[in-house]
């Protein structure tokens, strides 16, 4: 595998390789984290998620030291960024695709922090290989598609080879398939053991892309566990019936408790699952042309704890979350 270089050495860590507590950032009037105190595992891609001015990428930025905490304090590997011996072979991040240098070739770029770091000049193109950009590693990037530069951006993130992985947004403005091989390349980096740490406000893709979640809403922690759980917890599951004896199956249903909406000729039952239903009907004797549990999205547990979230700290900042 052309980024094993060098073997990665992961050690056994207490806690998280990335461990924030109490960790706060105001600017002026705009607490945007507060007193967030969160854990990152690894050998799995764990999703940061929350609205748009959540603080995401203030949090992203204190943990890479960009950005000095108000408050409380973060650690990878049990060290500020800071003080880490050769930072980018420890972490390596995407925060933006904006190019700085349209001038300098996608390869001089990457020569360029190589030589800074002390990273062989070989890694190069094994970076450059792995993000698929080999073909057109000498052209200006000044000419590069949003894709092509998230492309180099993990190139980029990936020169030290590092243990630990942050990517904020990276499927921002990206393509289907751009967004494909991001989520199968932070996949692959996640079961060499790494730590992947992936920010975004899309929370469908977030429930295909990490096995864990740490939830915010205007600063605040609101989740932290496996993306299973997190849909478990907060939605609510209900199961369609349809059947030719609705009324009877609807009134047998009532009558043990269970919730129903009709609609079209459709129940939506809550409180009771498919199998407890199956039996109710056949008891009652009605036959069954539909029965089919429904899992809550990930979209609707995010509405209703950053609801509970929005209402709870409804006087402290300014407009409802955004959630797309
Ligand atoms: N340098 C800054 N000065 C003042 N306010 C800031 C600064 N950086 C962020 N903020 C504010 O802090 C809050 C959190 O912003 P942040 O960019 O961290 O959120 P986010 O979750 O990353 O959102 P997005 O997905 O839109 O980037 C917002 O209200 C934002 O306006």
């Amino acid at each position: 595998m052309p980024y094993l270089w060098p073997p990665p050495v992961i050690t056994g860590t207490i806690g998280g390789v990335i461990e924030a507590a109490g960790l706060t950032k105001r600017y002026g009037s705009t607490l945007a984290v507060d007193d967030l105190s969160f854990h990152v595992e690894p050998g799995r891609v764990t999703g940061f998620l929350g609205p748009n001015g959540a603080g995401k990428s203030t949090t992203m930025r204190m943990i890479l030291g960009l950005d000095n905490p108000t408050a409380g304090d973060v650690r990878i590997k049990g060290q500020h960024y800071r003080d880490l011996n050769r930072p980018l072979r420890t972490v390596g991040a995407l925060l933006e695709a904006a190019w700085r240098h349209p001038g300098r070739s996608a390869r001089n770029h990457l020569r360029w922090i190589a030589r800074s770091n002390e990273i062989p000049q070989r890694r190069v193109d094994e970076v450059l290989e792995l993000v698929g950009l080999t073909s057109v590693a000498k052209k200006k990037a000044g000419g590069f598609s949003l894709g092509m530069l998230q492309r180099l951006g993990i190139a980029s993130a990936l020169l030290g080879d590092p243990e630990v992985l942050l990517f904020d947004e990276p499927v921002n403005g990206l393509d289907p398939e751009g967004i494909h091989w991001i989520r199968q390349l932070m996949q692959a980096l996640a079961a060499e053991g790494r730590t992947v740490f992936v920010s975004s406000h899309l929370l469908s893709e977030m429930s295909q892309t990490a096995q864990d979640l740490v939830v915010i809403g205007r600063g605040k922690l609101i989740y932290q566990g496996t993306t299973e759980d997190f849909i478990d917890r907060a939605t609510h599951q209900s199961v369609r019936v349809r059947s030719p004896q609705l009324a009877e199956l609807r009134e047998a249903l009532t009558r043990q408790g269970a919730q129903v909406d009709e609609d079209d000729g459709t129940l939506t039952v809550s409180g009771m699952d498919s199998d407890a239903i199956g039996e109710l009907a056949f008891a009652t004797g009605a036959t069954l042309h539909e029965l089919s549990p429904r899992r809550g999205s990930l979209e609707e547990a995010f509405m209703q704890l950053t609801g509970e979230a929005v209402e709870y700290h409804a006087g402290d900042h300014g407009a409802a979350p955004e959630t797309t």
